[in-house]
């Protein structure tokens, strides 16, 4: 039984795939790896290897042979994209994991971290969200889709653990930002959307900025630098079936988010919301006392990451992800 597998520190010569490592997560846990040592990464584009036609990821990882695989390969996007594409987010996303978990079942891949999102528990959960919430209520409808997918990988990891005995295990980030987001102006989460909204407000000297909904809910938020140090964290310490949350413990309401961001482009204007936007889950606060407890914290302050974040968006404003 995989209990028994005692987390050690990783190979730095072990050959780690990283699925999705052209995205805002994989491309972060790329740069931290390579800083770390590991000196034999591997990772496809979707034009080499598209992670929906199985047979090719099954050929893949039995040819590549990784010792460890990180799943930060999904279908990813805002509450919008969410909301108007579920039966996308859904179909996805479950034959991306399922290929990649099959495949490497198949390859006998002895370590693997599936990354799913903390819109997999309730929409009403207790605060902050522990763990142990998972399935306990009804999901947020604006990313029940997207959820129960992510749902369905957990499930998987575990039941690899069980049947077969490998010690893979599952992390669930809170809302994350930073370098490489995806700047759709209808498809991104909040951040990078308020980042271009400002920034457009500056340049044209606008004086009103509208945002969606309400501005009331609130959301935690973690610079996907510090995401990739707990993932490599979680790998040579954590072991165990329970998917372990991933955040900084605290959140703000979006309308602070916005004053935050407004302040770091130097936007002086108004901000009014647009209620015929979902404003979704009402609070997303993780519970972060398991990753805490086994040595881990975050390094980046929000107004750190927000500033690093604006002054990277701008610089590459011109060839950022749309
Ligand atoms: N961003 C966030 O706020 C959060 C993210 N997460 C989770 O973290 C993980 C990574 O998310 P994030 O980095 O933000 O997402 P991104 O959209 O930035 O990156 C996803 C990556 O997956 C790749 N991909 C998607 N479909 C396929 C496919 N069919 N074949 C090959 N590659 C594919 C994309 O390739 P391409 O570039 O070609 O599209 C991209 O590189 C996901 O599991 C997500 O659920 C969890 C919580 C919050
Ligand atoms: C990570 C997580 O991301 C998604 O859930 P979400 O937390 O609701 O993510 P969001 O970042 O898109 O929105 C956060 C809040 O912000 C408000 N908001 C204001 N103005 C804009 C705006 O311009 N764009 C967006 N996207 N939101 C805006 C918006 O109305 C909402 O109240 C999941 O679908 C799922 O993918 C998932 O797991």
């Amino acid at each position: 039984m995989s209990d028994s597998y005692l987390p050690k520190p990783l190979d730095r010569s072990e050959i780690v795939y990283i699925a999705g490592h052209r995205g805002l997560v994989g491309s972060a846990l790329w740069r931290h790896f390579e800083s770390q040592g590991f000196s034999n990464l591997v990772g496809r584009s979707r034009s080499e290897l598209d992670l929906l036609d199985r047979p090719a990821v099954f050929g893949f990882l039995e040819h590549t042979k990784p010792g460890v695989v990180v799943v930060a390969a999904a279908k990813v996007g805002g509450i919008l994209a969410n909301s108007t594409y579920p039966a996308d987010f859904l179909s996805e996303n479950l034959q991306i994991q399922v290929n990649l978990l099959d495949a490497a079942l198949a390859a006998r891949v002895p370590r693997l971290l599936f990354l799913g999102s903390s819109c997999i528990y309730p929409k009403f959960a207790a605060q902050p969200i522990s763990e142990s919430a998972l399935l306990t209520g009804r999901l947020e409808p604006t990313n029940d889709a997207y959820a129960i997918a992510k749902i369905a990988g957990i499930l998987q990891v575990q039941s690899v653990r069980r049947q077969h005995n490998l010690p893979w295990i599952s992390a669930m980030p809170t809302n994350l930002y930073g370098p490489g987001d995806n700047f759709s102006p209808t498809g991104s989460h909040v951040l990078p959307a308020l980042m271009m909204r400002y920034s457009d407000a500056v340049r044209t000297g606008s004086t009103n900025v509208t945002n969606w909904g309400s501005g009331s809910p609130r959301r935690e938020f973690l610079h996907v630098d510090d995401m990739a140090s707990a993932c490599l964290h979680l790998l040579e310490k954590f072991d165990g079936p329970t998917q372990v949350n991933v955040g900084t413990g605290e959140d703000q309401t979006i309308a602070e988010i916005a004053n935050v961001v407004a302040d770091a482009v130097g936007y002086s204007g108004g901000t009014t919301w647009d209620s015929s936007k979902p404003d979704g889950t009402p609070q997303k606060l993780l519970d972060v006392s398991t990753l805490r407890s086994s040595g881990w914290s975050p390094s980046i302050s929000l107004a750190d990451g927000i500033a690093s974040t604006v002054a990277w968006y701008q610089a590459n404003s011109d060839s950022v992800r749309a």
